[in-house]
């Protein structure tokens, strides 16, 4: 399980995160939600090692894990998926996710059964000698999720992954990310597209100016006064269903 209590961060004089506190369990999925500068990065920075925070701890399966390097983060079962970068934009697909193998793996032969397994069970081997550079973006976030999975994690951090995807393509995102949870890894996902939320949440943490100000089921946080002045704009009573578009500014930025 996954552990963060009374976090704080401050970028100068910026108080970017208050005593923010929330777990997540192996096997479930927490969607860290909020509006535009309201501190989901940071505190995703935080858990994967990218940033120290000034006060507060992280644990890990009751280990603290606070202010630990990326590195060490990573080995410790803490990943996140990366933008696939031009570096890699020459490899293929079955290479960029051999290559991440390598790290756990004893042996070439056996970093390539690993990345076979992932790409087969993300239902990717039929692209496997595909270019990177040359896959529809929401295949990329696919080998992405191969790439972290490759790794064995306990907490995969997953930051607005379903970006700029049509409609059907969430679909088929949200379906093997409910896969990585199969698997037995606690999700922490920063996510704007509320269909996903809706789909995925088994947990909802609403974060308003650096503070945790609701969690529960997206039920429960939906209804809660204080998450629909800040986020989500329109009392219950006068919306049918909760859509929130991917740029909401917070409320006193507008
Ligand atoms: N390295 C930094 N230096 C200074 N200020 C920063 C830094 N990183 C983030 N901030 C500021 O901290 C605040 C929170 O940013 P953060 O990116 O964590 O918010 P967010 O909730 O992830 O927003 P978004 O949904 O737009 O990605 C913003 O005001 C941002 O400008």
């Amino acid at each position: 399980m996954l552990s963060v209590s009374n976090v704080a961060k401050s970028f100068g004089g910026l108080h970017v995160l208050h005593d923010v506190n929330f777990t997540a369990d192996s096997a479930s999925i927490t969607a860290l939600i909020g509006p535009n500068g309201a501190g989901k990065s940071t505190l995703v920075n935080i858990i994967g090692g990218v940033l120290k925070p000034d006060a507060g701890r992280v644990h890990l399966d009751g280990e603290d894990v606070t202010g630990v390097p990326s590195a060490t983060a990573f080995a410790k079962g803490i990943t996140r998926t990366f933008q696939i970068s031009g570096n890699v934009g020459s490899l293929n697909v079955f290479e960029s996710v051999a290559v991440a193998a390598y790290r756990q793996a004893r042996g070439y032969r056996q970093a390539n059964a690993l990345a076979r397994a992932e790409l087969e069970r993300f239902e990717l081997w039929e692209y496997r000698d595909q270019q990177l550079g040359s896959i529809p973006t929401a295949l990329t976030r696919l080998v992405d999720f191969a790439r972290a999975m490759v790794s064995r994690p306990k907490v995969l951090l997953l930051d607005e992954v379903m970006a700029g995807l049509t409609p059907h393509e969430v679909d088929l995102v949200i379906r093997q990310v409910g896969t990585c949870r199969e698997q037995g890894v606690a999700i922490v996902m920063i996510e704007h597209v509320m269909q996903a939320v809706e789909a995925l949440a088994d947990h909802v943490v609403v974060l308003n100016q650096g503070q945790v100000i609701a969690s529960g089921s997206l039920g429960d946080v939906s209804r809660n006064a204080e998450v629909v002045e800040a986020y989500l704009g329109t009392p219950p009573s006068e919306r049918d269903e909760v859509r929130v578009p991917a740029d909401t500014p917070a409320k006193g930025q507008q």
